[in-house]
């Protein structure tokens, strides 16, 4: 039987050797100013062999950094460092999206080049404590609850960043609406209780800055180059989403026409957002299963394939640990062990370390 994750994909003007997608993962090995080290681009193009890429979180300005040694595309400095990457994964054959993520209510004075405090939709903190800069903790700050300028503000940011993400190279970007971000503050219960046209008192209220957003970043780098990730229901840190399904359903029903690269959603047990939403949204979807399960297997990725559910999956974990997953999957050989340790370390070791098959096992398998 022909593996369907190893078939090609056509995404809108890009052609995927295959269906895996390597799912955006936070890893801090950015310089202390956002810049990405040298080191990053050798850890994406040891992975090009993806069918697409999709990069770490990324503030789109400083006013939206979450933590410290998280990589930003606000200066000429990141761009150049940006343009390293896209330029190593393009010549390793690969394909590249920028994660756009802004982190709303998430950051603290002591983890932000700006030394401000965060801002989200309203003054709720996430629960403590929470990392600053250095490795340290610190109880969490109360954010400020955004202005009308704060949202133009922060919407032409994610604008500004997508036109920078195409300076730097990039085949697109991703905007961050899932795990407990800016966006995702503003649809999620307990993180919007604003009383103006952004609140959940008004129609349409909740999802009015995620459409705003894309459609803004849509208008700016085009609709095939902007895709959106969405997690409904995922309570991490401290997100509360009592009934995800109808402003998910009045999300996606609003922006399925807009022609967008692609749709990225993260399934769980406690919401079945493939079921309730593919019926709904007629372009690409990549499905991930989320961090509350074991790592994706194969198994899993060509049995959402099979269903019709989904039609490119994301892996992180395996990615991390295994650089040539798409080849190991090919000959069903073995995974390697992640290192835990070392995922949010600064250095090279757990990040570009993890070997390749080795001829022996390419043999065998
Ligand atoms: C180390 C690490 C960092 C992550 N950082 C991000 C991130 O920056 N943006 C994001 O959307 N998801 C992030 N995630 C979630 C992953 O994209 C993915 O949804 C999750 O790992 C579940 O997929 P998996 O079981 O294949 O690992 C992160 C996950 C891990 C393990």
């Amino acid at each position: 039987m022909t593996d369907l994750l190893l078939k090609s994909y056509r995404l809108g003007r890009l052609t995927l050797p295959n269906r895996m997608v390597m799912a955006p993962m936070t890893r801090f090995r950015a310089h202390e100013d956002g810049t990405p080290q040298p080191i990053v681009a050798e850890y994406y193009a040891q992975r090009a062999s993806a069918g697409l890429i999709v990069t770490e979180g990324i503030w789109p300005s400083a006013r939206g950094q979450a933590e410290w040694r998280m990589p930003g595309l606000e200066t000429p400095d990141h761009v150049r460092g940006w343009r390293a990457v896209t330029e190593a994964v393009h010549a390793a054959g690969g394909r590249v999206f920028a994660q756009l993520m802004h982190g709303g209510r998430h950051g603290h004075p002591l983890s932000r080049l700006a030394a401000d405090l965060p801002s989200g939709p309203s003054p709720v903190p996430v629960p403590g404590p929470v990392h600053v800069r250095d490795g340290g903790k610190a109880d969490p700050v109360t954010p400020r609850a955004m202005t009308g300028a704060d949202i133009r503000q922060a919407v032409q940011d994610h604008v500004t960043a997508a036109r920078n993400a195409m300076a730097a190279g990039f085949d697109g970007v991703e905007l961050h609406g899932a795990n407990s971000y800016l966006i995702h503050q503003f649809l999620a219960d307990n993180t919007n209780l604003r009383d103006d046209e952004y609140g959940p008192g008004t129609p349409g209220g909740r999802v009015r800055f995620p459409i705003e957003v894309v459609t803004a970043v849509a208008d700016a780098i085009g609709a095939h180059r902007t895709g959106l990730r969405l997690s409904p229901g995922n309570p991490q840190f401290g997100m509360v989403e009592c009934d995800p399904g109808p402003v998910y359903r009045d999300l996606i029903d609003r922006i399925d026409g807009l022609g967008l690269a692609y749709l990225h959603l993260t399934d769980d047990d406690r919401y079945p957002a493939l079921a309730d939403l593919r019926p709904r949204w007629h372009g690409t979807l990549i499905a991930n299963v989320g961090e509350n399960r074991p790592a994706t297997s194969k198994e899993a990725g060509e049995a959402a394939l099979a269903s019709g559910r989904a039609d490119l999956i994301s892996y992180g974990r395996a990615f991390i640990a295994n650089p040539d997953l798409p080849a190991r999957f090919a000959r069903n050989a073995p995974l390697q062990p992640i290192d835990t340790a070392r995922l949010y370390t600064h250095g090279a070791a757990g990040y570009t370390d993890y070997p390749r098959m080795d001829a022996e096992t390419l043999t065998l398998c």
